[in-house]
């Protein structure tokens, strides 16, 4: 995989979500050069309140407005939950993002189904099937090649709902996969698998505040980071310099050589 990936660094949230504006919105003149839409895939956590602060943000002229209508929202992983609870990825976007998005630009938005909750292996499976149209179209492919993935980073390098030395991550064949023992709750989703996650045209991890520093520390500075499989690291070494990871400097504080200046 060539290069490595990129660690952007920022002394704010707010300086951060500026950035993050300015690059995704580069993913989505991309996209919509390279087929008409913008297919994007976003995790939960803490992102939907930062992706916020990014998106709403008035345009500053020039190239920076946000397609909306453009826009087709897929979830990276999602919880086993119904679309109205709190615990929802789906839910967080929505209070955070999607219903302040003036109504003459929405996006496509693609929700897990519902009505099959009380299984997680259809659930995935219907999911699959959502990704399988959109990308797929009557043609076969062998992954999904998405613009831009949003995701998180967990403390314990977790990212979407792949766990560190957890047998999913050596999913070869299934884009969506079911898990039942998420050691974060609640336990039970559906998630992108590995080989999906790299092979989108570019990853970007948001990660803020002090919690993040060891995990950061270790992913970017420390051979620990492979032996202990961890998935934001699997992540980097298979994406490369796609990869960008979009940090304040709280997070980054135990990170002395990889910083890289942003520009766009
Ligand atoms: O549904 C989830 O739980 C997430 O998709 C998960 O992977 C999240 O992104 C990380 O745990 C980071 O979460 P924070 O940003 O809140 O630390």
């Amino acid at each position: 995989m060539g290069g490595q990936a990129n660690l952007y660094s920022f002394p704010d949230v707010s300086t951060l979500a500026r950035k993050l504006r300015a690059y995704v919105i580069s993913c989505q003149e991309a996209g919509i050069t390279r087929h008409g839409v913008f297919k994007v895939g976003v995790s939960g956590g803490s992102l939907p309140k930062t992706l916020a602060q990014a998106l709403l943000a008035p345009p500053s002229g020039g190239n920076d407005t946000v397609r909306w209508d453009k826009w087709e929202i897929f979830f990276a992983d999602e919880r086993a939950v119904p679309l109205d609870d709190p615990d929802s990825n789906y839910f967080q976007l929505k209070a955070e993002l999607l219903d302040k998005i003036p109504s003459d630009s929405k996006p496509t938005v693609h929700t897990i189904d519902p009505q099959h909750l009380d299984n997680t292996e259809t659930l995935a499976g219907q999911y699959n099937e959502v990704l399988v149209k959109s990308f797929a179209k009557g043609d076969s492919v062998k992954l999904p090649i998405f613009d831009l993935l949003l995701l998180g980073c967990g403390p314990d390098g977790h990212t979407c709902s792949l766990f560190p030395g957890h047998h999913l991550l050596n999913e070869a064949e299934a884009w969506v996969a079911p898990i039942e023992d998420s050691p974060k709750p609640p336990p039970r989703r559906i998630t992108l698998t590995l080989p999906v996650i790299t092979h989108a045209v570019r990853v970007a991890f948001v990660a803020t505040g002090r919690d993040k520093k060891d995990i950061i520390t270790k992913i970017f500075e420390t051979g620990e980071r492979l032996q202990e499989r961890l998935p934001c690291a699997l992540v980097n070494d298979g994406t490369g310099e796609r990869c960008s990871w979009f940090v304040d400097d709280a997070a980054a504080e135990g990170v002395s050589c990889a910083k890289r200046e942003f520009s766009l």
